[in-house]
């Protein structure tokens, strides 16, 4: 299940990512927002966050106007890896090294067709352990430690 939500800002986005992902048969919760008014990242972002974290979902995408506060307000939440990503190698990278569950967008920085490829890239992509999963842990002791 891939949760999904938006400030007003990523609004439109999201609602075409969503109109993507249940067109390839994803299954999907959407946390809103749910129109053009304007509403804060923050609260989305936790939506989402609580949603993985509680194992209701096992990722999510987060929109907002340029991607970036609603992945700061996510990767406050301990146990969420959010990228946000403007290009598709990054996107897989973001899971191949990061394992990144949540990937964010910019509903003013990327077009349509651009976010969808980001989108296909970091969910066909694998995280590759390894030394990658070395890494991981060691953010992780970040999050007991501050
Ligand atoms: O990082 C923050 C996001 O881009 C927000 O979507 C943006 O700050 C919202 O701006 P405004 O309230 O001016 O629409």
């Amino acid at each position: 299940m891939i949760a999904l939500g938006a400030d007003h800002g990523g609004y439109e986005l999201k609602e075409e990512i969503k109109k993507y992902l249940m067109q390839k048969g994803y299954e999907v919760k959407d946390f809103g927002t749910f129109s053009e008014e304007p509403v804060d990242y923050p609260d989305m972002a936790e939506k989402v966050g609580e949603a993985i974290i509680s194992g209701q979902c096992d990722r999510g995408i987060l929109c907002c106007g340029t991607g970036i506060g609603i992945s700061i307000a996510a990767n406050k939440i301990h146990g969420i890896r959010a990228a946000n990503c403007s290009d598709s190698y990054s996107a897989r990278m973001a899971k191949e090294h990061n394992n990144a569950n949540v990937l964010c967008l910019g509903g003013r920085v990327v077009g349509k067709g651009l976010a969808i490829m980001i989108v296909e890239e970091w969910l066909n992509a694998r995280f590759q352990g390894e030394r990658h999963q070395r890494r991981i842990d060691k953010i992780a002791q970040l999050e007991k430690k501050y």
